[in-house]
């Protein structure tokens, strides 16, 4: 196996315009901020760049813009086949298209890759200004960091407020973040399968997969990325770890129980079933996703503490002003619903949990389509006639 993704290197745009007339759907292209950006945990990055992708047209009073936040290893392609540059199918296919809740012909859709990401974004595998890989010497990411770095590409857009921000799991940690670093800037917010803060559980089994990349004789404190080698064992090992957790054990049971993979024979060194599948799933990431991302994704998943510096989660998600949705997977076993009720309890303009029925755990706000869509279409409908709309005012909110 060959060296892990790493971003294209082309010669990219010095900066991004807003959407302009003849642009085709769904075109990749790269905000880049070529002045230091400050980091929350000290340092800086001497500039960012995100890829990001849009659908739609954006409305002359940018009215319509819709900012959807992926997972830890999703990336901007929301929607549409694999491509190049795209390695797979878009992640929420059937939220965004002609007729679907995220209509282009009425919403202005756009979907970065998150800071630190190995789709196009500024992290590990991307060049510094000396030409050399970041790898290991990448700089510690918050999720605010994040999100800061979105509003750069916000501004860069003219998109003063999205109509809606919408993210699951870590995409979710990114949304709340906007809603209570902006508030001004967040006309909706929709928190799928989150937390407002990473808990032990969580960190535990974030640390146990970046543990396992680090441990692989190929990591090379980071810096792996021009050896023609790279830490695929321990990526794929944290990937299987990850999926376990992704799934639910009901699920898991009836879907696989204890059938050997084809032939083979566990009991002579052969798979299971479940086994082979995490193969699979192991193999598909290894394929796609760096492993320094990896580990910045996780640890940065790590930080998510809403309340820090703010008094508390209580206090920070008393600044959410949007008219909020908070739903989470009713199998979800790694962000249980617990953690969505304490967000809608605590977000004042929240409108009560509501609940995703699925048997594929937290995988469901992925897979559960339909029912994301139902939640964006409610959410959207209730549009600007909402009295939880805040007159914030363009570029209003605090960063932190
Ligand atoms: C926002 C984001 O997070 S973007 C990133 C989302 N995408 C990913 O994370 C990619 C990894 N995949 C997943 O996490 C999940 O598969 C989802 C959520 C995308 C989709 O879930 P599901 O539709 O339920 O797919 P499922 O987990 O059942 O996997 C199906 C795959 O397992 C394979 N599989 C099933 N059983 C076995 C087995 N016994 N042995 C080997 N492979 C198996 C299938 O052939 C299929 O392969 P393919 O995906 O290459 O076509
Ligand atoms: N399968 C998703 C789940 C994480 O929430 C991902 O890889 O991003």
């Amino acid at each position: 196996m060959n060296t892990s993704v790493t971003p294209p290197q082309e010669s990219l745009p010095s900066a991004t315009g807003a959407w302009r007339e003849g642009d085709p759907p769904g075109r990749r292209r790269w905000y880049r901020r070529e002045k230091p950006f400050s980091l929350e945990a000290g340092g800086e990055l001497p500039e960012v760049r995100l890829a990001f992708e849009t659908w739609g047209r954006l409305a002359p009073d940018a009215s319509n813009a819709v900012l959807v936040l992926h997972a830890l290893t999703g990336d901007s392609h929301v929607t549409g086949p694999a491509g190049p540059g795209h390695p797979t199918p878009g992640w929420w296919d059937g939220l965004v298209g002609p007729g679907r809740a995220l209509d282009p012909d009425r919403w202005f859709v756009v979907a970065p890759n998150v800071l630190g990401g190995c789709q196009g974004s500024t992290g590990p595998s991307s060049l510094t200004p000396d030409g050399l890989r970041w790898g290991g010497d990448f700089p510690f990411l918050t999720q605010r960091d994040q999100v800061a770095a979105e509003a750069g590409l916000a501004d860069a857009l003219g998109i003063d407020r999205w109509a809606l921000v919408v993210g699951g799991s870590m995409g979710g940690m990114r949304a709340l973040e906007w809603a209570v670093s902006y508030p001004g800037r967040t006309g909706a917010l929709l928190l799928l399968a989150t937390t407002a803060a990473a808990s032990a559980e969580q960190i535990a089994w974030a640390d146990v997969q970046t543990r396992a990349i680090r441990s692989d004789g190929n990591w090379l404190g980071g810096h792996y990325h021009d050896t023609g080698r790279g830490p695929h064992t321990g990526l794929g090992l944290a990937r299987r770890i990850a999926h376990v957790t992704y799934r639910s054990e009901p699920e898991l049971h009836v879907r696989f129980g204890r059938t050997p993979q084809g032939a083979e024979d566990p009991w002579s060194g052969g798979r299971y079933q479940v086994g082979s599948y995490l193969d699979h799933h192991a193999g598909k990431l290894v394929r796609r996703f760096d492993a320094g991302s990896y580990v910045v994704l996780s640890e940065a998943m790590n930080s998510h503490d809403i309340g820090r510096d703010r008094g508390g989660v209580r206090a920070a998600l008393r600044r959410v002003t949007a008219p909020t949705l908070v739903a989470g997977v009713d199998s979800d076993r790694l962000y249980p619903t617990a953690q969505q009720a304490e967000l809608a309890a605590g977000i004042p303009t929240a409108d009560g949990l509501r609940l995703i029925e699925s048997p594929y755990g937290h995988d469901g706000f992925l897979v559960e389509v339909e029912q994301v869509a139902a939640l964006v279409g409610e959410l959207l409908s209730r549009g600007a006639s909402s009295p939880c709309r805040r007159a914030g005012g363009p570029g209003s909110g605090d960063p932190r």
